[in-house]
């Protein structure tokens, strides 16, 4: 560990997991994960399914032990007897409550489970979650995005500093996702809520979230800011004529490399190719093969994504 993080664990990092690893039997789940999340900061965790995200997020709320390594939240160690350290976190794991009980009833219980007096606490989540309408029906009966939303009001009754939420956006709609998204940076940038959120939606998270984990395989293959990972996305330039034959040629006489794209466009990487398309154009022009088609593309998130697994996955092999 690097000793000045220590020093930091009490106050800007909320949450610290240093070399954490678990394995079922043989079966490395989590392999040596170190990371750090400051105060008031949303980090998206995204992988694969089996990547190892919720294991991650059990051992996280100490509902799973790591097989080694520590892990530090709030300045505490965690551990499930730490009964100050959960007064302080809330977490929606799989939306789980009394299906026979209204929404306020489930609310009323986790409210006394959290031992808080103040009944105005569920009051509150029940606007903020825009459940009023929905209060005295059973929870068997919300749709599923009600059940989310109910979720994460027990999740955020007791006004939690870290909120850890597994799949949160599962089963939303359209319009809800905006709403989930929008109280969520509320809670973050003006309440200074830390916040570590688990998707398979890298679209979703990125309009929501200050940093991206991306695990693989049980690994952290990627930790950076949106920012840089807007600076990481790949252009590339597509390229079509009516000839491509003679495209392809032309482009291999003068040292260009491409693939070709899976519509039969050519694509090129290469730096100079993206930077001035023009002299490309310029070039199939002279060469009596005008293009009909040139455009530089940016890589999607998703394609950001699936570059970074299979990378990932062939230095693991
Ligand atoms: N209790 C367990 N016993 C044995 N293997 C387990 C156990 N829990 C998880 N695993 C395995 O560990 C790996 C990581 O699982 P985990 O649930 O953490 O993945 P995930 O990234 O959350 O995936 P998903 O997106 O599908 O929820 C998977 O291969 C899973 O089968």
């Amino acid at each position: 560990m690097r000793t000045s993080s220590r020093g930091k664990i009490g106050s800007a990092i909320a949450i610290h997991l240093e070399n954490v690893s678990k394995s079922f039997g043989d079966f490395p789940a989590v392999r040596n994960l170190s990371m750090e999340v400051n105060r008031g900061e949303i980090i998206g965790f995204l992988g694969l399914n089996g990547a190892g995200k919720t294991t991650t997020i059990k051992m996280l709320l100490s509902l799973l032990r790591p097989s080694s390594g520590s892990i530090h939240m709030l300045g505490s160690k965690v551990d499930a007897g730490n009964y100050k350290l959960w007064e302080r976190v809330g977490y929606l794991e799989e939306a789980t409550f009394y299906p026979e009980l209204t929404v306020t009833e489930n609310l009323d219980i986790a409210r006394r489970m959290h031992l808080l007096s103040d009944r105005n606490s569920i009051a509150r989540v029940i606007q903020q979650l825009d459940l009023g309408a929905h209060q005295d029906k059973q929870a068997k009966r919300l749709s599923l995005g009600n059940k989310q939303r109910l979720g994460l009001a027990k999740a955020m009754l007791h006004n939690p500093e870290v909120l850890i939420l597994d799949e949160p956006i599962n089963g939303l709609d359209p319009a809800s996702v905006v709403e989930i998204r929008e109280l969520l940076l509320d809670l973050s940038r003006n309440r200074g809520v830390t916040i570590l959120i688990s998707s398979h939606l890298l679209e979703e998270l990125s309009k929501l979230v200050d940093r991206i984990g991306i695990m693989h395989r049980g690994q952290l293959i990627q930790d950076m800011k949106m920012n840089q990972l807007e600076q990481s996305l790949q252009k590339s330039l597509m390229l079509d004529g009516r000839n491509r034959g003679a495209l392809m040629r032309i482009l291999t006489e003068q040292g260009y490399s491409y693939a070709e794209a899976a519509d039969g466009r050519l694509v090129l990487a290469e730096g100079s190719a993206i930077a001035q398309p023009e002299k490309l154009a310029e070039l199939l022009v002279r060469t009596g093969q005008p293009p009909t088609h040139l455009s530089v593309v940016t890589e999607d998130l998703e394609g950001y994504f699936l570059r970074m697994i299979r990378t990932a996955g062939r230095k693991q092999a």
